[in-house]
C-alpha cells in the first residue's frame, strides 16, 4: 500500500559528514607565494643592470676607454677583473639605440688577455685609482643578491611542504570516513527508543551476542553478520542501531551510504577495506550503514555516469561481508527506505540476510514517542500529549521530535514559560504543510476562485456520511499547496472500507466541482486532487477489488517500474482487453466521485457560498463553524475561543490535521486526508 514514501526531507539525516574542506584557501596561500617570489626575482634580474634601483650599467670595455680619453672618469676601483668606476659628468653610456639615459658610475671587466697599457692612461688622465682584493665583496653586493636568493629558497620550500601536505590528503581520501564512537560514549538504550518490540526482541539477540561472543561460538550458534533495517525516513533505525551498541558498549561505527563516494575512482572500496579493518581491530563492535541504497543499488541499473565508481564499491563491501567469519564479533547494521531497489546479492544469505521492518509508529507508540521527547521540554499542565498523538497520523518519530522543537521555539519567541497547547498547533500546522508562504500576491478573482475549490471539499466533507470530520479549511497559502481543507479521523484506521473510500474520492473531486459549477470553468488547481483521486481509484480496481466489474480480484503484478532496470516493461498480469475494461472501471469510479460532489454541493449551495465568502474574507474558517452551517444555523458563529483566524492564537485543542500534499502520506491510502490545493 505505501506508494508515496515521504522522500527523505527530515532534518536528521547527517548531510554534514563530508568532512572535506574546499582546496580554495589552500592554493589561494599558494598564490601569494607566487607573487612574492616573482618580484623578488624581476628584483634580482634587474639590480643586475641597475634598472629597478639605479646601480650602475656594465658597459663596453672600449666604451670605458674612449671615457677615459675623453677625461670624464673621475675614479675607478678595481676588484680583480671587474672595475667600477665614476664619472666627471653624467653620460649616455650605452649611446647606442633608443637607451640615452645618463649615468655617472659604471662597471667594466678588465678583458682576459688582460691590458698593460691601463694604469698608464689612467695616471695620464689623472684619474683616481683605488684596488681592492679580490674576495672583498661589499655588503650592498651581499644584500642585492643574497636577500632575494634567502627569500627564493624560503619560497621553495613552502612549497615543497605544501605539496607534501597535499600528497598527505590524497591519501587521506581513501581511508573510511567512519566515525567511531566507543562504547563509553553510545548511552542510548532500548528505553530510549518507543514500541518497534518486535525489531527490539530480534535485536535483544544480537546485543547477547556482541556482549560474549565466545558463548555463541562454544554453542555453535551463527548470528547473523548482516541487519538490514528497513522503514520510512525518521521512524527510528538509526536510533535502534545505536541503541544495540548501547545496550552491549561496544563500539559504534557510522557511515552514511554517500560518504563512500567521492570524486576518485576506486576511493569508495578502499573506504569500506579500511572501515571494515578498523571494526575488526575493535571488535566485538557495530557498522551502522546509513542509506545503503545509495551504494546498494541494482548493478547495471542506471545511466552511466560513475556508477562504476559506485559498483566497485558494492563489490568491495561484498567481499567484505563476505570475507569475516559470522563470529568474529563484527555487526553490520544497515538502513534502507527503498529495500526493493537493492541488489539483490547484498540480500544473500551471509550478507544482510535478516531484515527488521520498522514502522510509523501507531497512535499508542506516538504518544511514548512524545512523552520520551517531552522530557527535557517544559510543557504547561493542560497539555495532553495523547491528543497530540491523535491529532498527528502518519507521523514519524523524527516528525514527533521536530513538532516538540518547533512548538518550544514559538514558545520561546512568545516569551512563554512553558510550551502551550497553542504553540504545539503552530508546530504542527508547520511540521505538517509547510512554512506560510509569504509574498504571494493572488488577484481578487483568483482567491475568489481558491475560496470556492476549497468550500467545495469542505461541503462535500460535510454533507457526505462516511467522511472524517473536518479540522479547518484555509486559503493560506503553505509550503505547496495555496488552499488546504483538513480532516481529522476521530480514530486512526487501519482498513479502509469502500464507503469510506467512496466519500474521500467524492470529497476530493468537491474542490473541482465547485469551480465548474460557478464558474463554469476549471483550474490547474485541481491537479493534485486529480492525481490522488486517480490513483486511488486504480488501487480500488487493480489491487483492493473495490469495483462491480471486478469485485473479488487483485491485479496487482509489478506496476512501478525501474527506470532502467530489470523490471523495465513492467510485467503486465492481465490482456489487453482486460486492460482496457479496468480503464472503464477507473473512469467509472471517477466519474461517479465527481457526480456526487456536484450535488452534494448544489444542495448546499447557500453554505458554499458563505463559506467562500468567508474564506475570502478570514481565510481560514475551523470546522466547528462549517459544520454549525450546515446543521442550518447561518447566523454569526460565536466561537467560545474567540477567535478562528490566525495561527498565532488559540485554534481549538486537538485539531489533527493531515495536509493536503502527499507529505504525510505514510500509509499509502492514508487517512482522512481530503486535500485540495494546488501545486506549483
Ligand atoms: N521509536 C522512536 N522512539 C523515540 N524516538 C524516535 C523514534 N523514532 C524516531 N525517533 C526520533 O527521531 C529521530 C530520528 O530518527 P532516526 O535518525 O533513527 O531515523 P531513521 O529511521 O534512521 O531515519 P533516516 O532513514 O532518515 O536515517 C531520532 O533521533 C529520535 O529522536
Ligand atoms: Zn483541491
Amino acid at each position: 500500500m505505501a506508494e508515496n514514501k515521504k522522500q527523505s526531507s527530515d532534518s536528521n539525516t547527517p548531510q554534514n559528514k563530508k568532512g572535506n574542506k574546499s582546496p580554495g584557501g589552500k592554493y589561494q596561500y599558494s598564490f601569494y607565494w607566487i607573487i612574492i617570489a616573482t618580484l623578488l626575482a624581476f628584483w634580482l634580474f634587474s639590480s643586475q643592470e641597475g634598472g629597478l634601483f639605479g646601480g650602475p650599467p656594465t658597459i663596453d670595455y672600449s666604451t670605458f676607454r674612449e671615457q677615459i680619453q675623453a677625461g670624464n672618469v673621475q675614479k675607478v676601483t678595481v676588484r680583480g677583473e671587474q672595475i667600477d668606476g665614476e664619472l666627471k659628468q653624467k653620460t649616455a653610456l650605452k649611446a647606442s639605440e633608443d637607451d640615452t639615459t645618463r649615468y655617472n658610475q659604471f662597471s667594466t671587466y678588465l678583458p682576459s688577455f688582460g691590458d698593460e697599457k691601463l694604469m698608464d692612461m689612467l695616471e695620464a688622465n689623472n684619474v683616481e685609482v683605488q684596488t681592492l682584493p679580490e674576495s672583498d665583496y661589499n655588503w650592498w653586493t651581499i644584500l642585492i643578491w643574497g636577500l632575494p636568493l634567502i627569500f627564493l629558497i624560503i619560497i621553495g620550500i613552502q612549497f615543497f611542504r605544501q605539496m607534501r601536505m597535499q600528497g598527505q590528503n590524497m591519501f587521506k581520501i581513501g581511508q573510511s570516513k567512519a566515525k567511531l564512537q566507543d562504547a563509553e560514549k553510545v548511552n542510548t538504550t532500548f528505553e530510549d527508543v518507543a514500541g518497534l518490540e518486535g525489531a527490539k526482541t530480534e535485536l535483544q539477540e544480537i546485543v547477547g551476542f556482541l556482549k560474549n561472543p565466545n558463548q555463541f561460538d562454544s554453542l555453535g550458534g551463527e548470528i547473523p553478520k548482516g541487519l538490514l533495517m528497513v522503514g520510512p525516513p525518521g521512524t527510528g533505525k538509526t536510533l535502534l542501531a545505536r541503541a544495540v551498541a548501547g545496550e552491549a558498549r561496544v563500539p559504534f561505527f557510522t557511515i552514511t551510504g554517500s560518504d563512500f563516494m567521492e570524486m576518485f575512482v576506486g576511493v569508495g572500496a578502499k573506504r569500506v577495506r579500511d572501515m571494515f579493518n578498523k571494526a575488526k581491530e575493535k571488535a566485538p563492535s557495530i557498522i551502522f550503514i546509513d542509506e545503503i541504497d545509495s551504494i546498494g543499488r541494482k548493478r547495471g541499473a542506471g545511466l552511466g555516469g560513475g556508477h562504476d565508481e559506485r559498483e566497485q564499491t558494492l563489490n568491495q563491501l561484498l567481499a567484505e561481508l563476505d570475507g569475516f567469519e559470522p563470529n568474529e564479533g563484527v555487526v553490520v547494521m544497515a538502513a534502507t527506505n527503498r529495500p526493493d531497489i537493492l541488489d539483490k546479492a547484498l540480500l544473500r544469505p551471509g550478507r544482510f540476510d535478516r531484515q527488521i521492518t520498522v514502522h510509523l509508529p501507531t497512535q499508542e507508540h506516538r504518544e511514548e514517542i512524545l512523552e520520551i521527547h517531552a522530557k527535557n521540554k517544559k510543557l504547561s499542565d493542560d497539555i495532553d500529549l495523547g491528543e497530540i498523538a491523535r491529532s498527528t497520523p502518519g507521523f514519524s518519530g523524527a516528525d514527533l521530535q521536530n513538532l516538540l522543537n518547533e512548538a518550544a521555539l514559538i514558545a520561546a519567541r512568545y516569551k512563554r514559560k512553558a510550551v502551550e497547547q497553542q504553540d504545539i498547533d503552530q508546530a504542527r500546522d508547520k511540521v505538517m504543510m509547510g512554512l506560510k508562504r509569504e509574498g504571494i500576491r493572488l488577484s481578487d478573482h483568483e482567491k475568489k476562485l481558491l475560496a470556492y475549490h476549497e468550500a467545495g471539499h469542505a461541503i462535500v466533507a460535510a454533507a457526505l456520511p462516511d467522511t472524517d470530520p473536518i479540522h479547518k479549511v484555509t486559503v493560506i497559502p503553505r509550503g505547496k499547496a495555496m488552499g488546504v481543507t483538513m480532516q481529522l479521523p476521530e480514530k486512526e484506521k487501519l482498513l479502509y472500507e469502500k464507503k469510506y473510500m467512496l466519500d474521500r474520492m467524492a470529497v476530493m473531486m468537491g474542490g473541482r466541482a465547485a469551480e465548474n459549477l460557478i464558474f463554469d470553468t476549471a483550474t490547474s488547481g485541481a491537479e493534485n486532487d486529480l492525481k490522488q483521486i486517480t490513483k486511488l481509484a486504480r488501487k480500488m480496481v487493480l489491487d483492493w477489488g473495490m469495483s462491480d466489474k471486478f469485485n473479488n480480484i487483485a491485479f496487482g503484478g509489478q506496476r512501478e517500474q525501474v527506470f532502467l532496470g530489470e523490471q523495465m516493461g513492467s510485467q503486465q498480469e492481465y490482456s489487453d482487453s482486460t486492460a482496457r475494461e479496468i480503464d472503464q472501471e477507473v473512469h467509472q469510479i471517477l466519474k461517479t466521485a465527481y457526480d456526487r460532489a456536484l450535488e452534494a454541493i448544489n444542495e448546499h449551495r447557500d453554505v458554499l457560498d458563505k463559506l467562500a465568502d468567508e474564506l475570502v474574507e478570514k481565510e481560514e474558517v475551523s470546522g466547528k463553524v462549517v459544520m454549525q452551517w450546515m446543521n442550518g444555523d447561518l447566523g454569526p458563529f460565536e466561537d467560545e475561543e474567540g477567535d478562528n483566524k490566525g495561527d498565532a492564537e488559540g485554534e481549538e485543542t486537538g485539531g489533527g490535521v493531515e495536509s493536503e500534499d502527499e507529505k504525510k502520506n505514510g500509509k499509502g491510502a492514508a487517512p482522512g486526508r481530503s486535500g485540495s490545493g494546488e501545486e506549483e
